[in-house]
């Protein structure tokens, strides 16, 4: 195992109102049968004692500084605390959580980028209430890359990816209203994108020769044009371009047949147009399993598929799976490079 292997892995907060300190709490709880690689979270550790003491869960926490975390894990959650207090109640989502929502994730960037940690995991956090406080990034995703931008040669083309061994999909466009699509589609962002994919599943996830599919935008692929003209004018173009660099890519191929079974077999990655065409199959075939991982970073991050789930917070049923595979994918990618 190299030094690269052995430093550990760091959890954001996320929305401390929502079910990722509860999440948390179970991860490390779970930590032996499901053989998850250390970890520490960025927190308040008296709000997630609070979670614990309310869920009647026996969580020995211990505030660390990450060089600890390791040595730390076995016995108690590590914990790196915020510098403000948290109130949070199970379910009330209220902006003013956000600073320390924002904090945990600038802290753990900084850590990653110092070398302290391996990759982050970040815990869900809910848009509207980060907006309603200001916060002037659709999400993590653009707000990672933000952060890894300050001080870099040229800023970062963020890209988001679901994965999980069923099915990994991409939206070329992600948090924009329906409406706005075709005009923010055009072939340069499909061909960014389609590179940055490519890249990282050969040099992240180890798959040689990835092969791509690009959905169309409209019913049938545009049906030879009368159906809307983006698939013939935006995305073969982009699949020209893309094959032309040597990259394996379908398409455009018609949405609505693209994701069944046999289909799925014909392609490592499927770029779709959109939030829900990527995210509707996805979350159909693998709601418990699938990570959310960005890529184009110089550091890896992932996430579980799912969100704050207000409506069952502070109640303990809410299922671990999809964070502790985010935590397990992370560990994997963490010891790669992102190039070939
Ligand atoms: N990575 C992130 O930070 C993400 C954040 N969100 C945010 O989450 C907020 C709520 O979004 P929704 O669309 O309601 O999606 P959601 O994923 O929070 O909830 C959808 C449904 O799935 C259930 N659910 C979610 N996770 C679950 C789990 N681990 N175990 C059992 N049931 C679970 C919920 O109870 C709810 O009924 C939004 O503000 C959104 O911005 C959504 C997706 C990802
Ligand atoms: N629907 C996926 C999602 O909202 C995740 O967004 P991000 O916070 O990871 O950018």
């Amino acid at each position: 195992m190299t030094g690269r292997e052995q430093r550990p892995l760091l959890l954001t907060q996320g929305d401390p109102a929502g079910i990722g300190p509860e999440l948390t709490l179970t991860a490390w709880l779970r930590r032996t049968d499901a053989s998850l690689p250390p970890f520490g979270v960025i927190a308040d550790p008296d709000h997630l004692a609070r979670v614990a003491k309310a869920l009647g869960w026996d969580v020995p926490i211990m505030s660390v500084e990450p060089p600890s975390i390791k040595s730390v894990f076995a016995k108690a959650l590590p914990v790196i605390p915020l510098t403000r207090a948290v109130s949070a109640e199970p379910g009330k989502h209220d902006a003013a959580n956000a600073a320390s929502v924002i904090e945990s994730i600038e802290t753990a960037v900084r850590l990653v980028r110092a070398g302290e940690a391996s990759a982050l995991v970040t815990n869900p956090i809910a848009k509207h209430v980060l907006y309603e406080a200001g916060f002037r990034h659709p999400g993590h995703t653009e707000f990672l890359a933000a952060l890894a931008s300050v001080g870099a040669a040229q800023p970062c083309h963020p890209v988001m990816m679901l994965w999980s061994e069923e099915l990994a999909v991409v939206p070329v466009t992600v948090h924009i209203p329906l409406a706005d699509v075709p005009a923010a589609l055009t072939t340069d962002l499909i061909v960014l994108t389609g590179r940055i994919v490519a890249r990282e599943l050969r040099g992240r996830f180890g798959l040689p020769n990835p092969r791509l599919a690009l959905a169309g935008l409209n019913p049938h692929a545009g049906e030879s044009g009368t159906m809307g003209r983006e698939d013939q004018e935006i995305i073969t173009p982009a699949v020209a371009t893309l094959r032309a660099e040597g990259i394996e890519v379908a398409g455009p191929l018609p949405a609505d047949t693209m994701f069944h079974a046999r289909a799925r077999k014909r392609y490592d990655a499927a770029l779709a147009m959109y939030h829900d065409q990527a995210l509707i199959p996805i979350k159909t075939i693998a709601f418990d399993e699938a990570v959310n991982v960005t890529l184009g970073l110089p550091f890896v991050r992932t996430s579980p598929d799912h969100g704050t789930a207000f409506d069952i917070a502070g109640r303990g049923i809410a299922r671990p799976d999809s964070l502790m595979a985010a935590i397990r994918l992370a560990a994997r990618l963490g010891s790669r490079s992102a190039s070939p």
